[in-house]
């Protein structure tokens, strides 16, 4: 079984009202996968025949497959007729993801603020571009940039700011085992970037009075 897998960069339709993603497609052979799987665990020195780990082979294959798959969405967009501009910040966005080093997850949440230039955008969008980047072998570096960089160039606004705090399960679970330390990671752009008393706004709305 093969599993279609979109996970390539978005990319928009100039005209696009709403703003289209059209994620490149990559494929995800789901078959080969669960053969690894199989191989993995008998290099483990298990027996993946044993009625324990019957099916685990493919449930781990499929695990990855859907881990690895992003939803894909519209990033509706609207007109700012000029009203508001504040800043707009969606705070605490339960992020999962996977390190690119061990495969083990990282979650956490996700801060996505942008200062409104002519367009405003849905919400709920930024909470699915998290998830759009998230659903990929990661650093927490890289996740954070791309989801600044997206917003920065698709929707143009005047600034943006993304600050992400997660726990990796390769530091609590092995490695040095530190349990509950959280990784605090940012990207600022545009006047979030330059100003200085607009990027303490935000990251004192982010992170001030918890
Ligand atoms: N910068 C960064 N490092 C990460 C991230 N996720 C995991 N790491 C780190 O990647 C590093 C990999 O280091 P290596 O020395 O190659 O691997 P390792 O021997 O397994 O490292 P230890 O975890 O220290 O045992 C570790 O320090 C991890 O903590 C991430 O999102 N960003
Ligand atoms: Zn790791």
């Amino acid at each position: 079984m093969s599993v279609t897998s979109e996970t390539a960069p978005p990319v928009i339709e100039d005209e696009g009202r709403p703003l289209r993603i059209k994620p490149a497609p990559a494929s995800i052979d789901v078959d080969a996968a669960e053969r690894a799987v199989l191989d993995l665990l008998k290099a483990l020195g298990r027996d993946p025949f044993s009625p324990h780990l019957a099916g685990t082979p493919r449930r781990v294959a499929a695990a990855f497959a859907e881990m690895l798959t992003p939803e894909p969405f519209e990033a509706t967009s609207f007109e700012n007729d000029g009203t508001y501009d504040g800043l707009v910040l969606v705070k605490d966005i339960p992020l999962r993801s996977l390190c690119e080093h061990h495969l083990l997850p990282f979650t956490g949440v996700a801060h996505v603020a942008y200062l409104p230039g002519d367009r405003l955008i849905g919400l709920s969008k930024l909470a699915r571009i998290v998830e759009h980047f998230s659903s990929d072998f990661q650093v927490q570096e890289r996740l954070t940039t791309q989801v600044a960089s997206w917003l920065d160039e698709h929707l143009e606004p005047k600034g943006v700011g993304v600050v992400i705090e997660a726990e990796h399960l390769c530091m609590s679970l092995r490695g040095v085992r530190v349990q509950g330390s959280r990784t605090v990671t940012s990207s600022v752009k545009g006047i979030l970037r330059s100003d200085f008393r607009s990027r303490q706004e935000f990251l004192d709305l982010v992170l001030g009075h918890r």
